[in-house]
């Protein structure tokens, strides 16, 4: 079976910088895949590649079998559902000044997935996935606890019925006390629905805890771990 995710001799630049210098791994469907390494060695650009948030200068995108960098704009459409990111900053990932299940709603709307009479009852059992109710639902992002903006951050990213999360130090802004909670509902949520990850993560012991396998990045390419 070929892997979810597919990542074959990845280059990405910024100008004259090489982030990312002829990366190659795969991810496959269920499995954690560890991304660590020091400050601007290249896991954030990494990311953002796969996320097709930047272009990559070169190199092969796989995802479910489709090689991404040779799709436009209006094909990647279709394709980005299916790979999610949750950030670092829970507060950052939403929009301040809308209420959580407006934003849970979002991707469904913008899918053609909403209606009138299916979509609230799909925003609460999306939010009681990831341990929010209907008042939680109601609130602004600033009134809720960080971990609790991080569960509606991964909510959201649940409404697009993804097969792989890009994690992005989901932990790394939280409280200690959140991390756990948060770590032990991804490991949940991959059990029943299949999902990949690549974890993003500067604390090495959680990574190591949380992964089925883990890579190290140094100066933009991997090392032998
Ligand atoms: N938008 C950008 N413009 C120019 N250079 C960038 C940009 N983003 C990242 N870089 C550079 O690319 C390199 C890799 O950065 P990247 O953010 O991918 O590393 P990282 O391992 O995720 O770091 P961190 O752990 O600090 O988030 C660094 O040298 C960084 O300065």
């Amino acid at each position: 079976m070929s892997p979810l995710l597919d990542v074959r001799e990845l280059v990405v630049r910024y100008g004259r910088t090489t982030a990312v210098d002829g990366v190659s791994f795969q991810v496959d469907a269920g499995e954690t895949v560890g991304l660590i390494g020091p400050s601007g060695c290249g896991k954030s650009s990494t990311a953002a590649a796969v996320l097709q948030l930047r272009r990559p200068h070169s190199g092969e995108i796989r995802f479910g079998g489709v090689e991404l960098t040779a799709l436009g704009e209006r094909e990647l459409r279709a394709v980005r559902p299916r790979v999610q990111p949750v950030f670092q900053d829970p507060y950052g990932s939403l929009s301040p000044r809308r209420r959580i299940r407006d934003q849970v709603a979002e991707p469904l709307r913008a899918q053609g997935r909403w209606s009138a009479a299916t979509g609230p009852g799909r925003v609460r059992e999306l939010l009681a996935l990831v341990g929010l109710d209907g008042e939680h639902g109601g609130r602004l992002p600033h009134e809720l606890s960080g971990g609790q903006c991080q569960r509606a951050g991964i909510a959201r990213a649940l409404a697009s019925d993804p097969e792989l999360l890009i994690l992005d130090e989901p932990v790394s802004a939280l409280d200690p006390s959140m991390r756990a909670g948060i770590l032990n509902l991804l490991l949940e949520l991959q059990e029943t629905r299949g999902l990949g990850y690549l974890f993003i993560c500067h604390d090495l012991a959680a990574v190591r805890h949380f992964s089925d396998r883990v890579l190290t990045m140094r100066e933009g390419r991997l090392t032998a771990s």
